[in-house]
């Protein structure tokens, strides 16, 4: 059952809509009375204490669950109902809590990989055999590998990896697809001050190419340092929305963190 999309929220500027959204695991509700507005361009975290929805409602937007009610819609496209390579194929690339990676590959091959995958319209393993000979997939891929710091590991087999570099890894395996919008889920749990500080570099380098970003994330220091603008989750409904300063100082937000982590 799709809601209709607010006049309020029918802005050229608007990428994503998330229109009126809930969705419920028996008779806990995960998301209630969803309403987001993404602009084109910018980078919208999403925050909130555990359990608050946050993860529900990315996998809501990427096709990993159906909402119980409402719609999400693309860039004039209605995603709900779409398989979630559907909805990658529409230009939507995103990073999981868990990396989602080709173990048995090397990490060269697996920042290759979606770009053979968006070129032919699906990963075929025998696209593994004219990895050498596609020298500008590979090129990119090597240069996307440097942005990331795993020059090193290049050759190593992506199993191997830290969960910190593998996250790393998969980043750049969304960035080789120059999605229109990329979802962030925790980009830097797992990882040292420094490789946090080093993504946060990179995703501010990305934005000033123009990607819509949305992310997820517990660190503040992350969030503040790259959002526009942030929706606080608590008990599945947005309880708060503004730019970072508004966000900051909102007693609502304190209050929903219950002394936890300070924003
Ligand atoms: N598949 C599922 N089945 C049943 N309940 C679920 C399922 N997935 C999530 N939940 C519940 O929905 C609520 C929201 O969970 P979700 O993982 O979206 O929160 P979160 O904000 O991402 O939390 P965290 O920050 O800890 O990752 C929680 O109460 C969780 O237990």
């Amino acid at each position: 059952m799709n809601a209709p999309i607010k006049q309020t929220e029918m802005r050229d500027n608007v990428v994503l809509h998330v229109a009126d959204v809930h969705k419920t695991f028996g008779g806990l509700h995960a998301l209630a009375d969803i309403d987001l507005a993404i602009e084109e361009g910018k980078t919208h975290a999403i925050i909130g204490p555990n359990g608050a929805g946050k993860s529900t409602l990315l996998n809501v937007i990427v096709g990993r669950l159906a909402p119980t009610r409402g719609a999400v819609v693309f860039d004039g496209k209605v995603l709900t109902g779409m398989a979630p390579y559907q909805i990658n194929q529409v230009g939507i690339a995103r990073v999981f809590q868990t990396p989602e990676i080709f173990p048995d590959l090397s990490v060269l091959q697996n920042v290759m990989a979606p770009a053979f995958a968006k070129r032919d319209g699906a990963f075929r393993l025998n696209a593994l055999t004219s990895f050498d000979s596609e020298k500008a997939i590979r090129e990119e891929a090597e240069h996307l590998i440097e942005d990331v710091n795993l020059t090193a590991r290049k050759h190593s087999h992506a199993g191997s990896l830290s969960r910190g570099d593998k996250r790393r890894m998969e980043l750049a395996m969304c960035l080789i697809q120059h999605p229109r919008l990329l979802l962030l889920d925790e980009p830097t749990a797992g990882m040292s001050r420094a490789d946090t500080n080093a993504t946060v570099d990179l995703l501010k380098k990305i934005k000033e190419r123009g990607m819509t970003k949305i992310i997820i994330e517990h660190d503040m220091h992350v969030v503040f340092s790259l959002a526009d603008k942030i929706s606080v989750l608590a008990q599945g409904r947005i309880i708060c929305e503004g730019l970072p300063d508004e966000v900051r100082g909102d007693p609502r937000v304190q209050e929903a963190y219950l002394g936890g982590t300070h924003v």
